[in-house]
């Protein structure tokens, strides 16, 4: 059995427009007929096609998608937009082909047209950095809703209209899926959506399009170095994020020394903020705002957000660890930018005891009461995992026990400092895998234990494939006391074997393991 692929949500009632309308307002090239010929919707993967599409033809990685537009014409698409190489590809489709230079880079601006996503559009929020962007849009997400909005919510682990929830596919849906997305959040009243926008999807033109009323950064550190050629090119991918062509402002944190960079380099006006012990001391004094942690428990993190005018907040929320402070905080002051009131804020919050979010994944909690703690993340980056690790032991009376594999055919380059920050931070380790995709999961495997042997402090270490016995050692090896860190798997229903899909819970089988073991 593979794990189904997440569908892409359209609006349910689309008024269709006119292809010569369209072919007029953007000056482009055809060739065939277009009289009475209307659009619905844009694709540019045959798998999410809907009759009445325009298909979008883009060379991609692997093929060029025009060589499948005569499978979208038996789909019901009415019209293809490519380019030349793939006009010639998709000659004897039967469709009206319309050529423009790069097909992905108009994406963006024909589904804003088609799904009339400019018309009357909600509070757009879009956050970016390695790590936290999930974390940040969660917290947004919530504190919107606890002030009362209707919300939307676009991220790594899910989608959000409202009430209803979806799973992810991309954490940054392509551009077609993004705008369809934002036209059914309007059918449901959506007033506010925080956006989830990776480097990758600035890169591939995910979000043209969109405004954001406010974008936000939260750090940058090593990952994604198999897409971006160093970390200067993977810090450039992030930076069109903050120009007017895609946001209004921006909130920039300086907790690492890119946040700074980024301040240099936006084009449009820049709030930042740091947390005291964390950013440079220069930084925290400098920043417009700062965050300041008040108290750590394992239930919550209480934190003080100070800014301009003496204006003040303390608040908390149900996460472990300085940094998803700092991540909620983030997202308040991005609120703030947006023309939110910090005291309507703090009132909206103090009236729930707090920020209510739930986020799916991000050391989240898997055992009892009785036992050791258990906790299943998706950090998978040195960065997140020496974060994480450093928030399990503060409330830690015994052992750390860390479990994590590295994921095949993504970033081989950070797997030594993975097992290197791992060892550095845990009691026992046990090494296993993650999504192999292509790769081999023993070599994989091999590379994490050359990082960890490099490490100064050695744990104990174990080798065990597959995660599925890892957890089961874990939890064998705990005792009351003790902690068990899974990184990797978060809230992800699904393992990547080879390009399959193979259902796994990563929090599913953690609870197994305890009830097996008694807990
Ligand atoms: C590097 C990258 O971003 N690749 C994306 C890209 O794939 P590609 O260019 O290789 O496309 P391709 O497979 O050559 O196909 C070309 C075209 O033919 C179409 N096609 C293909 C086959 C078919 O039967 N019918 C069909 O229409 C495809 O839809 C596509 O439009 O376009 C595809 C279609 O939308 C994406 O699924 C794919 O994302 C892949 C799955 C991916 O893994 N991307 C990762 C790197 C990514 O974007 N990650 C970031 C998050 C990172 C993080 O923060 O952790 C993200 O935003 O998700
Ligand atoms: N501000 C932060 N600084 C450092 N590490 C963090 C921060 N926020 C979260 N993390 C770590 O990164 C993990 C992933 O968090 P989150 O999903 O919010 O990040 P992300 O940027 O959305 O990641 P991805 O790009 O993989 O979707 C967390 O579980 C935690 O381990």
């Amino acid at each position: 059995m593979s794990s189904r692929i997440p569908p892409v949500l359209r609006p349910e009632h689309p008024s269709p427009r006119s292809l010569a309308g369209f072919v007029q307002e953007f000056g482009i090239d055809y060739r065939g007929s277009l009289d009475g010929v209307e659009i619905s919707g844009v694709t540019i993967g045959t798998g999410d096609l809907h009759p009445g599409d325009l298909f979008v033809g883009v060379k991609g990685a692997k093929g060029h998608g025009a060589a499948f537009a005569a499978e979208a014409r038996e789909g019901g698409a009415v019209a293809l937009l490519t380019d030349a190489e793939g006009a010639e590809l998709a000659a004897d489709a039967g469709l009206p082909i319309l050529l423009v230079e790069n097909p992905r880079l108009a994406l963006g601006e024909i589904a804003a047209w088609v799904y009339r996503t400019r018309e009357d559009p909600p509070l757009l929020f879009g956050t970016t950095g390695t790590n936290g962007k999930t974390s940040t849009s969660y917290l947004l997400e919530a504190v919107l809703r606890q002030l009362g909005l209707v919300t939307g919510l676009s991220s790594t682990a899910e989608r959000h209209i409202g009430d209803l929830t979806i799973v992810s596919r991309l954490t940054t849906p392509e551009a077609s899926e993004m705008h369809a997305l934002l036209a059914r959040m309007r059918e449901s009243g959506v007033r506010a959506v925080a956006v989830e926008v990776s480097a990758q999807a600035l890169t591939h033109h995910r979000v043209d399009g969109l405004v954001f009323d406010v974008a936000g950064f939260t750090n940058l550190s090593h990952d994604h170095l198999d897409d971006y050629a160093d970390m200067e090119e993977y810090f450039r991918a992030k930076l069109p994020l903050f120009q007017p062509e895609l946001a209004k402002r921006a909130v920039v944190c300086l907790d690492t020394s890119y946040g700074a960079r980024v301040v240099e380099e936006a084009r449009i006006p820049v709030t930042t903020i740091a947390t005291i012990g964390h950013a440079t001391p220069e930084d925290v004094a400098g920043a417009d705002w700062t965050v300041e942690i008040l108290d750590s428990t394992p239930a919550y993190t209480e934190f003080r957000l100070s800014g301009p005018e003496g204006r003040s907040l303390v608040t908390r929320e149900p996460l472990i660890g300085w940094h998803m402070a700092a991540n909620a905080a983030l997202g308040i002051v991005m609120l703030v930018e947006a023309g939110f009131e910090l005291e309507a804020i703090g009132a909206a919050l103090d009236a729930d005891g707090g920020i209510r979010a739930y986020l799916p994944g991000r050391t989240e909690r898997v055992s009892g009461d009785r036992g050791p703690s258990v906790y299943v993340d998706f950090g998978h980056s040195p960065d997140a995992f020496e974060n994480t690790l450093a928030a399990v032991r503060q409330f830690t009376a015994g052992r750390t026990i860390m479990v994590f594999g590295a994921d095949g055919d993504r970033d081989a380059s950070k797997r030594h400092a993975m097992g290197r920050v791992a060892a550095e931070g845990c009691d026992i380790l046990i090494i296993t895998d993650h999504h192999p995709r292509f790769e081999n999961a023993a070599s994989i495997r091999k590379t994490l234990l050359e990082g960890a042997a490099q490490a100064q402090h050695q744990p104990e270490i174990y080798e065990v494939s597959p995660p599925e016995a890892a957890i089961l050692k874990a939890v064998s090896l705990a005792k009351e006391g003790d902690s068990i860190l899974w990184a990797g798997p978060g809230h992800q229903d699904y393992r990547d074997i080879e390009g399959v899909r193979t259902p796994y819970s990563a929090r599913e089988l953690a609870r197994a393991a305890l009830r097996e073991a008694g807990w």
